[in-house]
């Protein structure tokens, strides 16, 4: 055991200094022991040989074929007559006692079997012991722990060395140390003799077996490892000592071998195994490594590279000590050793020292920190002023900010509200787009055998559901049901603004209306009798509409109409009154009210004059011949509904009940000739004069009104629910005669505007026979959809039966639909009346649908009741 001079360890404490914490790379010295007596007395050739301290050199260069090299170079070589002590001092001691310095530190030997690993180990470990003992004694002022451990390595196995008990160690990762042996036996050196008892015992526990190459061949990788900790005894007990604690392995690896060569067989065979691949995976790490730490390094592949993975590019110094045989029969395992030693050489650890500082130290160390800092903040320095500064300038920043924020949240909120807004309108754009494509599309319903459409606008002027869609869009059964219920709705509706609104007419002194129309409020006839023209002015489209508001292009609106305009007229003074019943209204109207008409002059040669009531009957019937194109009749919105027929009578009885009154007497009609050769009597335009003294009369007038009517309705493709409601409701009583009049007239205008020859651009016109024709399509295709819901099966077979449709005949309902007045034959005309009340249900409102529409209002002195037998038999068979 060589001792340490105190001038040389100052010397490696110096070195140790520099080291740490910087990289370095592993030290390599390679060995070439002598030839055994065996090798000797097998003629063996001594191939290798150390040319000076860092070379060793393949001296056979005879040998043909040989393509590696003949000299390598290492940190330090050393022959086979140097003494295992030289290997020590002038190679491992340096690596060795680092630990004393708290730096991890690691020896290998590492080489074929037989090549003196074992020899060497335990020499360098020895030496080294007694090198940390003789660093001990030197340095009283500190305390020192030295600890011992072994463990052996068999067949991948772990054991504990210092104990008897072979069962294996389990190893796990520490995520401070790294790998940690579980329950492996640590003995306190306590001398010199202790230690030796110590490697006693390891080496009578380790596996060592005989061989054909090694008597005592190392059947394992053996580590002993010291641990050194030190603290300078001055401070211990006190609390806030450092201690430096760091530990050295001595690693004696199983030798590489050749089964061959080593002749091992059975147990010595798997041993060889479990060697031969646990050096070739730290092989392979080292030669990784070689290369830089990059990638992944396979250190999990072996127990031995797993325990060394600190040492092997980790916080340690590493020494490997390479050991050859000289002799020619070990030349390729020589060589591969040389080939691990020289990837060795490349490898770099990067060791520091290990501090492990005791609580109370750590807590003053942090203290301390804490307190600087806290100084540092408490200062009002120059520094901190300007951080108020700055924070304050932050401050204001973030405010503006938060502003902007807000004002862009509030853009935000109002933009998506737009973007809602928008897509809701265009997506009811869209809905009716598709709706009228797939309408237009559907080649179901024959339009040759369509007849006219439903009343459609009813839908898109009053469903507040249903705002600028395509009317006859009923999608469901559920919009069938709406259909029919807006139907009744529409038409109480009706009943009370045809009232009012025949209350409310008022002139200004100026002879205009003053009942202004609210734009876009076009609810007056349900879009059937009104329609917002060009002039966003509603219009009166009915037919038989024979007020001469046209003429004055008075308009109106249901909203202005709600409110009479009463008071002087001298001074204009208006006073809203509620709108009163018609009946009430008509006859007992105060004169005052009246005389408001009185003023009124009609448009030169077109008007009348309310004093001259056959002349405006004539010039209303010439008006009517313009009105094609000055009312800009829509097919769809002009004769569609007994609304519109309704609201068309109620003008033109009030004119002539106006004519009345502000006259003062019968006004004697001249029969001039009227454009559809009618005048005011023809028409019987006062039928409460008439009527009484002209019963029969009436009966047959009324008889060729209404054939005339049919026949109108079917040229005109007049909607089917208008004409079954016309039908059903005028039945041939007296005062059922303006109505029919009022519907002739209508439809001999409507006629002539849809075959009116002279109109240059049809397409341009609102009115045209394609629009009715569609409009009277989809009416049909309406009615098909109502069959199944109102009628049961058995009606439907029964009703098929009656018209003639072939039960196993294909699309039924389409048929039917497509067969209701299909032709003016009354019986035809009553069965279709029939079938399409009980779809509409008209049945259920009967009369009262008169009623409703105001349609009494036949002063009560006049009320003739004749009734034709034929249309009394109409409602009667109704199913
Ligand atoms: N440098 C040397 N000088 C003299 N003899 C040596 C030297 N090195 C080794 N020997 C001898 O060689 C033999 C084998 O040595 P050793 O057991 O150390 O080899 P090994 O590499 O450990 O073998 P194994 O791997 O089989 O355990 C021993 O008898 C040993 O005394």
């Amino acid at each position: 055991m060589g001792a340490i001079g105190g001038e040389e360890l100052s010397k490696w404490e110096k070195m140790q200094g520099v080291t740490s914490g910087c990289e370095e790379k592993i030290l390599v010295l390679v060995r070439l022991r002598p030839l055994s007596e065996k090798e000797i007395s097998g003629n063996e050739s001594a191939d290798w040989e150390c040319i000076n301290d860092t070379t060793v050199f393949y001296r056979n260069t005879l040998r043909e074929g040989s393509t590696f090299p003949s000299a390598y170079t290492f940190d330090r070589v050393f022959r086979g007559d140097c003494a295992t002590k030289q290997v020590y001092e002038e190679g491992a001691r340096e690596i060795a006692l680092s630990v004393v310095g708290g730096i991890n530190s690691s020896i290998f030997a590492y080489g074929q079997t037989s090549s003196g690993k074992t020899y060497t180990m335990v020499g360098i470990t020895e030496y080294a012991v007694a090198d940390i003992f003789d660093y001990i004694q030197m340095h009283e002022e500190r305390a020192f722990v030295l600890k011992f451990s072994a463990i052996e390595i068999y067949n991948e196995i772990v054991r504990d060395l210092l104990s008897t008990d072979n069962t294996p160690l389990r190893l796990r990762d520490d995520p401070e140390k790294g790998p940690v042996l579980e329950k492996l036996t640590e003995e306190t050196l306590q001398d010199w003799g202790h230690l030796k008892e110590l490697l006693s015992f390891c080496e009578a526990q380790r596996q060592v077996g005989e061989t054909y190459l090694n008597e005592k061949s190392s059947r394992s990788h053996q580590i002993i490892r010291l641990t050194m900790e030190s603290s300078a005894k001055e401070f211990l007990g006190k609390g806030n000592s450092t201690t430096l604690s760091a530990s050295v392995n001595f690693v004696d690896l199983a030798g590489s071998e050749r089964a061959s060569q080593v002749s091992s067989a059975g147990v010595r065979l798997k041993e060889g195994c479990h060697i031969n691949r646990s050096l070739l995976t730290l092989s392979t790490v080292i030669r990784k490594l070689s290369k830089g730490k990059h990638g992944h390094i396979n250190y999990r592949d072996s127990k031995l590279t797993r325990i060394l993975q600190p040492c092997l590019g980790g916080n340690a110094r590493t020494a490997v000590v390479c050991t050859l045989s000289p002799a020619r029969s070990h030349v390729e395992q020589t060589r591969n050793t040389l080939l691990f030693a020289c990837c060795a050489k490349e490898v770099t650890t990067k060791a520091q020292v290990n501090v492990v500082m005791s609580d109370k130290a750590l807590v003053k160390q942090l203290q301390k920190e804490l307190a600087r800092l806290e100084g540092e903040l408490k200062t009002p320095a120059t520094a901190n002023c300007d951080y108020v500064a700055l924070l304050r300038k932050k401050d204001q920043q973030i405010e503006k900010m938060d502003k902007e924020i807000r004002e862009l949240t509030k853009q935000r909120d109002l933009a998506e509200s737009r973007i809602e807004d928008l897509l809701r309108t265009v997506g009811k754009e869209q809905i009716s787009k598709e709706e009228e494509e797939i309408w237009e599309d559907d080649s179901s319903v024959s339009e040759s055998s369509s007849i006219c459409g439903p009343n459609t606008r009813i839908r898109e002027f009053n469903n507040p559901h249903y705002n600028g869609g395509d009317s006859g869009s009923y999608r469901d059964e559920e919009d069938l049901d709406e259909y029919c219920k807006e139907v009744r709705c529409v038409e109480l509706e009706e009943s009370s603004r045809d009232n009012s609104e025949y209350l409310d007419p008022s002139v200004n002194d100026n002879g205009d209306s003053d009942l202004t129309v609210s734009e876009g409020e076009n609810v007056s006839d349900h879009g059937i009798s009104t329609r917002l023209n060009e002039d966003n002015r509603d219009e009166h489209v009915m037919s038989g509409n024979m007020s001469n508001h046209r003429n004055l292009n008075l308009t109106r609106s249901w909203s202005c109409s709600r409110y009479r305009m009463t008071g002087s007229p001298e001074t204009g003074e208006m006073e809203r009154t509620p709108a009163n019943g018609f009946e009430k209204g008509l006859p007992g109207r105060p004169d005052g009210l009246w005389r408001k008409f009185n003023p009124l002059n009609y448009d030169g040669s077109k008007s009348f004059s309310r004093h001259d009531s056959q002349s405006s009957i004539e010039s209303q019937s010439v008006d009517d011949e313009h009105r094609g194109n000055s009312m800009g009749i829509s097919g769809d919105e002009d004769i569609t509904s007994i609304h519109t027929f309704v609201a068309g009578m109620k003008e033109m009885v009030k004119l002539e009940y106006e004519k009345q009154f502000v006259d003062g007497q019968d006004q004697e009609t001249e029969r001039k000739p009227m454009k559809f050769d009618r005048n005011v009597k023809d028409v019987g335009i006062d039928p409460m004069l008439e009527a009484p003294g002209t019963p029969f009369d009436w009966s047959l007038q009324f008889k060729r009104q209404q054939k005339e009517i049919i026949e109108l309705w079917q040229s005109c493709y007049v909607p089917l629910t208008h004409r079954t409601y016309f039908f059903l409701l005028f039945r041939g009583e007296q005062t059922d005669s303006i109505y029919m009049e009022v519907e002739l007239r209508r439809l001999c205008f409507l006629k002539e505007t849809f075959f009116d020859e002279n109109q240059s651009d049809r397409n341009s016109q609102p009115i045209t026979l394609t629009k009715s024709v569609k409009a009277l399509r989809r009416e049909r295709e309406m009615l098909v959809k109502l069959m199944q819901k109102r009628f049961s099966e058995e009606e439907r077979k029964r009703i098929f039966k009656e018209w003639g449709i072939g039960l196993n005949s294909k699309r039924r309902r389409m048929q039917l639909a497509n067969r209701l007045w299909s032709n003016t034959d009354m019986n035809h005309v009553m069965q279709s009346a029939a079938v399409v009340a009980r779809l509409v249900r008209f049945s259920e409102q009967g009369r009262a649908l008169k009623e409703m529409f105001g349609l009494s209002f036949t002063p009560q002195l006049t009320r003739l009741t004749r009734r034709r037998n034929s249309w009394k038999s109409t409602r009667a068979s109704l199913p």
